[in-house]
């Protein structure tokens, strides 16, 4: 965890890669992607916490069709700029057989952690797996999994903002930030 201070110093030298204003757009673009693809399927949408907590708080109002809503919790970075083994803390529950199941998380960025979820909601029978996630990372390699939405791309740095956290900070920020090399 950051201490406040540090948590400062980190934002105070980062570089902006989306403004606010740039992710308010691509929510407004997303819904809509989404809401042509899924508005008569009655999905189940399922949020990656904790990372997808504030792109799932500002999406779920854009979609204006029936669905359901749960979460699941599986985390393989902690407080590490690398990613580890995958932890999960809350599965995917029986709800999802026979459901169409959209996973929505903030970033996809080597695709393991998409990629175990997709197995493991199929596993558990749901009728079809979407995902959206709000960033893709161009890390210019090959991924196990590719998101049916997708958001932005960005470039291959650490980021942090809307949702996504540098060791435990700054999920709050309205717009999304690199760490400076
Ligand atoms: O594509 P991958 O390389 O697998 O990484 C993507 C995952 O990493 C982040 O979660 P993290 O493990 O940081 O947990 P958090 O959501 O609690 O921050 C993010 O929310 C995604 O779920
Ligand atoms: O670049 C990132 N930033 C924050 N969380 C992440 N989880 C995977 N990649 C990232």
């Amino acid at each position: 965890m950051l201490d406040a201070n540090k948590a400062l110093d980190v934002l105070n030298n980062a570089e902006l890669i989306a403004s606010s204003e740039k992710v308010s757009e691509t929510l407004a673009q997303i819904a809509s992607e989404i809401t042509v693809a899924l508005s008569d399927k009655h999905p189940l949408v399922l949020s990656v916490m904790g990372g997808a907590v504030v792109f799932t708080g500002q999406l779920l109002p854009k979609l204006s069709f029936p669905l359901d809503f749960d979460y699941i919790h599986v985390t393989r970075y902690g407080n590490n700029t690398q990613g580890g083994l995958l932890d999960w803390k809350v599965m995917p529950r029986e709800n999802v057989a026979g459901r169409v199941v959209l996973v929505l998380d903030d970033i996809l960025d080597e695709g393991h952690t998409l990629a175990a979820i997709r197995e493991k909601v199929l596993s558990l029978g749901a009728s079809a797996f979407y995902s959206a996630v709000f960033t893709d990372k161009q890390i210019g390699k090959q991924k196990p999994i590719q998101a049916d939405f997708v958001g932005m791309q960005l470039p291959n740095k650490y980021v942090f903002g809307f949702g996504m956290d540098v060791q435990g900070a700054w999920r709050n920020l309205p717009a999304i930030y690199a760490m400076k090399e």
